[in-house]
């Protein structure tokens, strides 16, 4: 379970978070939205140890992660995506995710690895669908199956949480529906958090949304919930609130 507890953040005497307390159940699929600087990357930042909170906890499977670096929360099963890519065009699909792989792996095991594709590894490119493209290097690679590509380089590091940040930005319609579903698969043994726009993907695909407004939780519920909620609508000035999270169709 992830659990956040008054969590603080100040920039110059700006809270970019402002008291947020969310909790994610093991096994959920939880989408994060909210108008532009309303925290959601911050959020992600503090959850990885990019950012720390000048107040509040943030636990994750039992474990204090305030004050932890990257690397150790790495460790602990928590993994992220960001809007940048970190994909190796020049290199094969199969060794970016060999690579993202070895990320959690100890030395020794790197030492004493037999040829071959480690379990990790084979079970992220089956989950990803990207057998097919097993050899060809990243470079050639659609903006859909990039993503793909980078949610399988973060499920070879074995995550039990994982934080997306706009995965389906740029996509077409189709691979949007591709990245719902396997989103909604990953979820099945893993945490998903998801910062994501895109309206219409969120009702196809979203079941429990928390938005954020201004540094803090705002409203949380299902998406009939939220949409219905008028303080989303005012958030969202001028946009109907079931524009913003409609009912799924
Ligand atoms: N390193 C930083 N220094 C100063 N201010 C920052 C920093 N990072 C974020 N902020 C500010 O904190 C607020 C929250 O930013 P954040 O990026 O978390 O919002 P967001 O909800 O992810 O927005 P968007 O949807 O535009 O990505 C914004 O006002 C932003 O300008």
């Amino acid at each position: 379970m992830l659990d956040l507890r008054d969590v603080q953040v100040v920039f110059d005497g700006f809270r970019a978070l402002d008291g947020v307390n969310l909790t994610v159940p093991d096994g959920e699929l939880r989408f994060l939205i909210g108008p532009n600087g309303a925290g959601k990357t911050t959020l992600i930042d503090v959850i990885t140890g990019l950012t720390r909170p000048a107040a509040g906890s943030v636990r994750f499977a039992g474990h204090d992660l305030v004050g932890r670096k990257e690397h150790q929360i790495v460790r602990l099963g928590v993994g992220r995506t960001f809007q940048t890519s970190v994909v190796f065009e020049e290199l094969t699909v199969i060794e970016n995710l060999d690579l993202a792989a070895g990320f959690r792996r100890p030395l020794w095991t790197l030492a004493r690895r037999r040829r071959g594709v480690s379990e990790a590894v084979a079970e992220a490119l089956t989950r990803t669908g990207l057998e097919d493209l097993a050899g060809r290097s990243a470079g050639v690679l659609s903006h859909g199956q990039r993503q793909w590509l980078e949610i399988g380089m973060l499920l070879a590091q074995r995550p039990r949480l994982l934080l997306l940040d706009e995965p389906v930005a740029g996509m077409s319609k189709d691979e949007r529906e591709r990245t719902g579903e396997l989103l909604t698969r990953i979820a099945d043994d893993h945490t998903v958090v998801v910062v994501e726009h895109d309206m219409e993907f969120l009702r196809r695909h979203a079941s429990t949304v928390t938005v954020l407004h201004e540094g803090r939780v705002l409203v949380e519920g299902s998406v009939g919930q939220v949409s219905a909620d008028p303080r989303v609508q005012e958030v969202y000035l001028g946009r109907k609130a079931s524009d913003v999270v409609g009912h799924r169709p």
